[in-house]
């Protein structure tokens, strides 16, 4: 569906984006991640045919630079930072809604379900609402339509912890049938909805995984962990989890739902020299 062949960007002679190859298929479920600058914004807008730029960029063999009307009305587009639109959010729901050939409704549905009313605020100029207001529009916008592709930039850094929780629930409606390109700094935030991690690091892919979806997002995972020793940050990174120890405390008994899988691994990968024994199995 997506196929970059060594993409390269360059903004006054500094390179940002150093030669990337990367094939993204139907279904796949993507998280970009990397740390600030690492280029992921570049490699996005380059997908989205905003930004000139070497090398071969296809989306379902479209050129975005070329063949941008088509390849746009495939996409569901979340930026990272809100346009400064003057538009009053009715007008603007109603124009977006006509632009990808959908009913402002559902935009307005899905806006809903973020926790923004937005018949209280048709009126206002898109530009006026607050941070979090905007990032739940521009959600409902990209997601109110039927998208096959879908790119986020950063969509969750401005929701309170409600309206992320939801965000994610309405991707997750949305597993079957999208390919999703999710760029975050923490991986930890997306890995229950993908299946595939790339990193990037100043310009480069760094890391490019497959998460194994043998593991069903419902189920529960049964873990015993043996330390070498006891440590209380560990026993108090733990605490959250509601595991137990035996009485010596080096050995932790819990369970995770399968779909925090890589978070929870991920918190224990700081106290990797410590472990002596680990697993981790469907109940
Ligand atoms: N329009 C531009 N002109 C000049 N340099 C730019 C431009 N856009 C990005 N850069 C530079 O390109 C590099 C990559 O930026 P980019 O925004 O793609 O990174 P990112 O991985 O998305 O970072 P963040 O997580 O901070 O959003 C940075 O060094 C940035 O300063």
């Amino acid at each position: 569906m997506i196929l970059l062949e060594n993409l390269t960007k360059t903004f006054r002679r500094a390179p940002v984006l150093n030669g990337i190859d990367l094939a993204v298929g139907l279904g796949e479920r993507v998280a970009l991640i990397g740390s600030n600058g690492a280029g992921k914004t570049t490699l996005i807008r380059c997908l989205l045919g905003e930004y000139a730029c070497e090398g071969r960029v296809r989306i379902d063999g479209l050129d975005p630079r070329r063949q941008r009307t088509a390849v746009l009305g495939q996409i569901g587009f979340v930026p990272q930072l809100p346009p400064p639109l003057r538009m009053p959010v009715g007008p603007l729901i109603e124009f977006s809604a006509a632009l990808c050939g959908t009913d402002p409704a559902r935009i307005a549905a899905v806006a809903g379900r973020l926790g923004l009313d937005v018949a209280a605020i048709r009126a206002r100029p898109f530009v006026r609402l607050s941070g979090g207001m905007k990032q739940k529009l521009l959600i409902a916008i990209a997601l109110g339509r039927d998208a096959r592709l879908l790119i986020m930039d950063e969509p969750a850094a401005n929701l309170d912890p409600e309206a992320r929780k939801i965000f994610f629930d309405l991707l997750a409606e949305r597993l079957a049938d999208a390919t999703m390109i999710i760029s975050s700094h923490r991986l930890d935030e997306v890995s229950a909805l993908v299946n595939r991690v790339v990193e990037m690091d100043t310009g480069r892919v760094v890391l490019d995984d497959k998460v194994a979806e043998d593991v069903a997002l419902t189920s529960r995972l049964v873990c015993r962990i043996a330390l070498k020793r006891f440590e209380p940050a560990f026993a108090k990174a733990l605490d959250g989890w509601n595991f137990a120890a035996d009485a010596g405390q080096l050995v932790w008994r819990g369970s995770i739902a399968g779909a925090d899988r890589l978070r929870f691994l991920g918190i224990l990968s700081r106290y990797t020299g410590l472990v002596s024994d680990l697993s981790l199995m469907e109940s």
